[in-house]
């Protein structure tokens, strides 16, 4: 198995209030704390999609990380993966997209995913939703899902890649909030494992105090 890693950086952080790639905790933009947690793992290939390629081109060189590849964002974080996917060398068999924003991935959720990396050709992270959902519109209630059967998705969203080029060549993403749905609509399987409660994505300041 040779991995990619495509870290989805290309945000512009409006609910945080600036590009909260590049916001400084501990001394070190958010961005470089998700790389780092990879450090342990076998990556092939590293490739990150932002903004400002120039300076977080300056910054990997800084934080010593060898080897990465920056590609252009894009307006939506479908358009800054596919700008991954197009970088993505011929030895690579299988990736893994994880947001530049979830710095609490752990060596263990990785471990997990690569175990069911080995037997299904598509696998996310999801953890069960704790809170009763309700689908509503104009106010209204249409319906309450079985929560049993609800679970929220986080990232890496790990797929074989021929499968995650294929979905992305064929499948408009318009309205896709994640990857998988992606490869869901193209009608193949997508497998889970547990996810991480500690793996929250950072999307307002307030969630600073939940990275470890
Ligand atoms: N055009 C985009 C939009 C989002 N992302 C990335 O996708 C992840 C999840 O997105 P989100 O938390 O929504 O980040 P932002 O788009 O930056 O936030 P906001 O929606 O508040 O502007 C982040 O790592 C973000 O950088 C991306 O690569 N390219
Ligand atoms: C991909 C994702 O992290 C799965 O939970 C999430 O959908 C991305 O968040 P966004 O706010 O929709 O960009």
């Amino acid at each position: 198995m040779k991995i990619a890693l495509i870290l989805a950086a290309g945000g512009q952080g409006r609910r945080f209030g600036r590009n909260k790639q590049l916001f400084l905790h501990k001394n070190k933009p958010l961005f470089i704390h998700t790389i780092e947690k990879f450090q342990k793992q076998k990556i092939g290939q590293l490739i990150i999609a932002a903004g400002e390629a120039k300076k977080f081109q300056r910054l990997l060189e800084k934080y010593k990380i060898k080897g990465a590849a920056v590609v252009a964002g894009g307006v939506e974080r479908c358009d800054s993966i596919r700008h991954g996917l197009a970088a993505l060398r011929g030895d690579i068999t299988h990736v893994f997209i994880h947001d530049g924003a979830r710095p609490n991935v752990t060596d263990s959720l990785v471990a997990r995913l690569k175990k069911a990396l080995r037997k299904h050709a598509a696998v996310i992270p999801v953890i069960p939703v704790a809170d009763t959902i309700k689908v509503v519109k104009n106010n209204k209630i249409l319906a309450t899902p079985r929560r049993a059967e609800l679970f929220a998705a986080q990232t890496p969203q790990c797929f074989r890649k021929d499968i995650i080029l294929k979905a992305y060549a064929k499948i408009n993403p318009q309205n896709c909030t994640d990857d998988a749905m992606l490869v869901e609509k193209l009608g193949l399987p997508v497998y889970t494992v547990p996810g991480e409660a500690d793996n929250i994505k950072i999307t307002t300041r307030e969630d600073l105090k939940y990275i470890v």
